[in-house]
């Protein structure tokens, strides 16, 4: 079997060789898919797992904006088109200066396990750019949004690739880019999700990312007969799906600790209530701030300049900021400091090493394409409340996202346990997200 992994990761390493990210997400799929593919005769000999390794389409494209002095910037744009085997490309835009085709790619190719693994008709998609909206004002964001949507408007729509956010694209960005679609294509249709309440957008969504990894969670240490209340958790990120992860663990009863950014991280053993959250939305979505401002009203929490949560003592962790935040050293102290429980809300947070250390050790680990999945899951709700023009309620969404999760949770348990009992949640993920794109790109023949 290792001969199989091997010779199929040295075809994808001999395409991709620049491309060390996507590589990663590759291997870790191989390894839990080739076995499954080597002994379902349906998958054998068709080059399947080769296929879905390639991009339908990628799409790179200049764009050129103005900033508030009148200077010229030109910054790259993508779309990469990963997989339409089960419903139209689906995923988010990120803007950050680290954007590149083998991060996109990396997270493109997640996308299509995570979103067949919602058990909504999506595809999957990312796209985004290198340019950095820290320290840009809301005009040259608005410029950008344009510029960007200028090209990009041509190769999506509804039925074809919806677009979402991601890391440096939240609530504002999406209005610019949905403004300039409109009026580019003159419809007013839902071709991006993580719209606003008034104009098209799902109750929750917002919510949906870190609600589920808290979800995803709660169900892991149920299946221990165990609970997230009363528990300690060290939370990474302070953006989007750090600040909805921290806002369920606290409606559960767990006592959230830190928060970051990546300038550091902040320490408040009292614990993050809710009117401390809300100060840290206020950082963060208002002022544009930096984590460490925390400290600006709460003069009793530690700032720890230049470096990751993972050393504070803790029963479950979060990963929420973005990809190889933790590495094998920072598994092996959350593991010595009791921590039982990993929850993924970043896509690939965990390295291969620490994935492995927290196997080993045989605690629950989930991986963000399950665990994470609830955010484009109620972007597909959205979707659907588009089409039938519709608005569900705040518990209606609500509803379907729990048990969403939950049934996420089962497949992985269905594909997932080992011999002895332990579920490996990145082996169950993997083959139930195979599966279901496997089998409709069967049906459809060599396309
Ligand atoms: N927004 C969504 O619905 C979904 C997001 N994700 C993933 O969740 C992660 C966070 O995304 P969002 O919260 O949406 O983005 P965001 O832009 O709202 O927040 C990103 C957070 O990560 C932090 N961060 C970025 N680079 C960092 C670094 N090098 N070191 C430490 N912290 C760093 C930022 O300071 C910020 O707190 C990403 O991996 C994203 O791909 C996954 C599923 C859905
Ligand atoms: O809501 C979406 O379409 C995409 C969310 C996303 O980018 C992700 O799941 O990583």
């Amino acid at each position: 079997m290792e001969d199989k992994i091997n010779a199929f990761m040295e075809e994808v390493k001999g395409r991709n060789s620049h491309e060390p990210e996507f590589i990663q997400a590759v291997q870790e799929v191989a390894e839990t898919v080739i076995p499954y593919i080597s002994n379902h005769e349906i998958y054998n000999g068709k080059n399947i797992l080769l296929r879905m390794v390639e991009p339908e389409r990628l799409i790179s494209f200049r764009v050129s904006w103005v900033d508030d002095d009148g200077e010229i910037h030109v910054n790259r744009g993508y779309r990469i088109q990963m997989n339409s085997a089960i419903g139209p490309y689906k995923g988010g835009l990120r803007f950050h200066p680290t954007v590149n085709a083998s991060v996109l790619k990396f997270l493109a190719f997640e996308q299509v396990f995570k979103n067949s693994l919602t058990t909504l008709p999506m595809g999957g998609g990312k796209g985004g750019s290198d340019f950095d909206p820290k320290g840009k004002s809301d005009d040259e964001v608005m410029r950008f949004c344009h510029a960007f949507m200028t090209e990009l408007c041509r190769h999506i729509g509804p039925n074809t690739d919806v677009p979402a956010g991601d890391i440096g694209v939240g609530a504002r960005e999406i209005g610019f880019l949905f403004g300039m679609y409109k009026k580019i294509r003159n419809e007013f249709t839902g071709v991006l999700t993580g719209k606003g309440l008034s104009w098209g957008g799902s109750k929750i969504r917002p919510e949906a990312t870190g609600y589920g990894t808290v979800y995803f969670a709660q169900s892991m240490l149920q299946s221990k007969k165990d609970d997230v209340k009363g528990k300690t958790v060290v939370i990474s990120g302070s953006g989007n799906v750090a600040q909805y992860a921290a806002e369920k663990v606290i409606q559960l009863g767990g006592k959230v600790v830190t928060l970051s950014d990546s300038g550091g991280y902040i320490y408040d053993k009292e614990g993050i209530d809710e009117e401390k959250l809300a100060f840290v939305m206020e950082i963060k979505n208002k002022n544009r701030g930096r984590i460490s401002d925390y400290l600006d009203k709460y003069t009793s929490a530690e700032f720890h300049k230049g470096k990751t949560p993972w050393e504070v003592p803790c029963a479950i962790a979060l990963p929420c900021a973005t990809q190889n935040e933790l590495d094998g050293n920072d598994a092996k102290t959350l593991l010595k400091n009791g921590c039982i429980c990993v929850a993924e809300g970043a896509n690939m947070p965990s390295t291969p090493e620490a994935i492995h250390a927290f196997h080993e050790a045989r605690i629950l680990f989930a991986p963000g394409k399950a665990s994470n999945a609830g955010g484009v899951a109620t972007s597909g709700l959205e979707m659907s409340q588009n089409s039938l023009r519709i608005s569900w309620t705040r518990e209606e969404v609500d509803e379907r996202l729990q048990k969403i999760m939950k049934d996420i949770h089962d497949s992985c348990i269905d594909y997932g346990m080992d011999e002895d009992g332990y579920c490996n949640y990145v082996k169950g993920a993997n083959i139930a997200g195979f599966v279901k794109v496997a089998d409709a790109m069967l049906a459809q023949g060599v396309i």
